[in-house]
């Protein structure tokens, strides 16, 4: 006789099983089995969407200042126009501190150049020390925009800055200081701002936001004389700041932008300024419907700053697309956080990691040459290319020929330092120009949809 069999499934029915737990058993095995074709089904599907993702997957790289952000703004305005315009709003307190603090900065300046006026000092040392009367007018009437200026921070950024906004917000003498946020009660709270249809601001914010509205229009008038007075724009010149070719830069726009109910139009959004902090995920969803395998995209905006470059690898893993920007007009600055850096150099040797860097060996590269409209301003104004790049020597100190020589060099950097060949796209970029931007989107899309969907099969 042969040995009941075992390890089979379903099992043999004992000798001794009565009809009852026949039918029983029947059952159980029926119920099995339908859980398990339910399994294989859901396996299958999972399968069948791992090869139609619903995300491209875009990573912004660069420096800070670079115009990333920017960038990623010019994708939600053409790809999700209605999202974007619901956000308008939330922009304005960020647009009101970025003007705020280049006010600030202005006062801070007349501060340092007639310390004896300030300190109020009736006998100064030399007739240069003294600020003429309507300037003295002007800083006791914008007095109160300190005050702004910290409510509005504190607002955006959360009462407690981060640390890197911390190092950031020292004073510098040649520039407004700017607002950081990172991911955390910060970013949220400005996240809940931006997004403010789903949880309202209380009746403390609102207040708090009629107030500073009202502050501003008083003070519109000051302001335009302020920025307007000989004095001060003889001081800017001395030291060589041109306020208007930094970020967050909206004194030429007081008189609109101070109304009580002003509204900001997408361009006041791509020039308002936000120094990010921490990996930030964006999910764009097409409103056009978008590609029928791809409806929407993840983009990773990144800070900048070389802290905050330790962060970027762990995003390398799946990413379709890199997007690089170099700002090209940064030739003759050096950076934010190291004075002894010049911005060109840096971007350069950023690219250059990134082009080497094996984890990235099959990934396609699009890069933003970008600020080609302040690179055109300095090299028109008469600054010369070539006493801060040397090894331009005597080519032409014309736009056109500084940008071939650096579209050229970051090309030479790829096809050197690749581990593979690889394909790269160019493009010269305003970030704030959003009918230009519009059309270098259009030229990349394919290229992010045709990586996107390779990658995953479906071509
Ligand atoms: N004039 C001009 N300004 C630009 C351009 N691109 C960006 N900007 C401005 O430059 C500033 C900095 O741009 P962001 O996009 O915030 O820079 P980022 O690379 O995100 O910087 P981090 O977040 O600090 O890493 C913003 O105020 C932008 O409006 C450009 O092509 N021309
Ligand atoms: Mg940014």
């Amino acid at each position: 006789m042969l040995a009941p069999r075992r390890n089979v499934w379903p099992p043999p029915p004992p000798a001794t099983e009565s009809e009852e737990e026949r039918l029983a058993r029947v059952d159980a095995e029926r119920e099995a089995k339908r859980v398990s074709n339910a399994i294989d089904e859901a396996l299958a599907l999972e399968r069948e969407q791992r090869k139609r993702p619903s995300n491209a997957k875009i990573l912004l790289l660069g420096q800070a200042e670079s115009g990333k952000s920017t960038i990623l703004k010019n994708f939600q305005l053409h790809f999700a126009p209605k999202a974007f315009q619901a956000e308008a709003e939330a922009w304005r307190p960020v647009i009101h501190l970025n003007l705020v603090r280049s006010v600030n900065f202005v006062l801070g300046l007349l501060e340092i150049r007639h310390p004896s006026t300030y300190s109020g000092d009736a006998q100064p040392s030399s007739p240069d020390g003294a600020l003429s009367g309507q300037l003295r007018r002007l800083s006791i009437s914008l007095a109160p925009l300190r005050q702004v200026e910290e409510t509005l921070s504190n607002r955006i950024a959360g009462s407690r800055p981060p640390e890197d906004s911390r190092e950031r917000d020292r004073y510098h003498p040649a520039k407004a200081s700017e607002i950081s946020l990172r991911s955390g009660s910060g970013w949220t709270a400005f996240l809940r701002f931006r997004r403010g249809s789903s949880s309202a601001p209380d009746r403390n914010e609102k207040a708090e936001e009629l107030q500073t509205r009202r502050i501003l229009s008083a003070c519109a008038r000051d302001i335009m004389t302020l920025w307007a007075a000989p004095e001060v724009q003889q001081g800017l010149k001395d030291r060589e700041i041109v306020l208007q070719e930094q970020s967050g830069f909206f004194l030429d726009e007081v008189q609109r932008i101070c109304q009580e109910n002003y509204t900001p139009t997408p361009d006041d959004i791509l020039r308002a300024r936000v120094h990010t902090v921490g990996p930030e995920e964006h999910f764009i969803h097409m409103e056009g419907g978008g590609n029928e395998n791809l409806k929407s995209w993840t983009v990773y905006d990144m800070g900048g700053s070389t802290s905050q470059r330790a962060a970027w690898a762990q995003f390398f893993d799946d990413v379709h697309v890199i997007i690089f920007l170099a700002p090209i007009s940064a030739f003759n600055e050096t950076l934010a956080e190291n004075p002894t850096v010049n911005r060109l150099a840096d971007s350069l040797k950023l690219w250059r990691t990134i082009c080497s860097n094996k984890l990235l060996t099959t990934v396609e590269f699009i890069l933003f040459l970008n600020k080609v409209d302040i690179l055109t301003r300095k090299i028109q104004s008469g600054i010369r290319f070539a006493e801060h790049v040397t090894s331009y020597r005597n080519k032409p100190n014309e736009p056109k020929d500084v940008i071939k020589y650096l579209s050229d060099a970051f090309a030479t950097i790829n096809q050197t330092y690749s581990p593979r060949k690889r394909k790269m796209h160019r493009h010269v970029t305003c970030a704030i120009d959003t009918k230009a931007t519009a059309t270098v989107i259009n030229d990349i899309h394919e290229v992010i949809l045709l990586n996107a969907l390779s990658a995953t099969n479906i071509l």
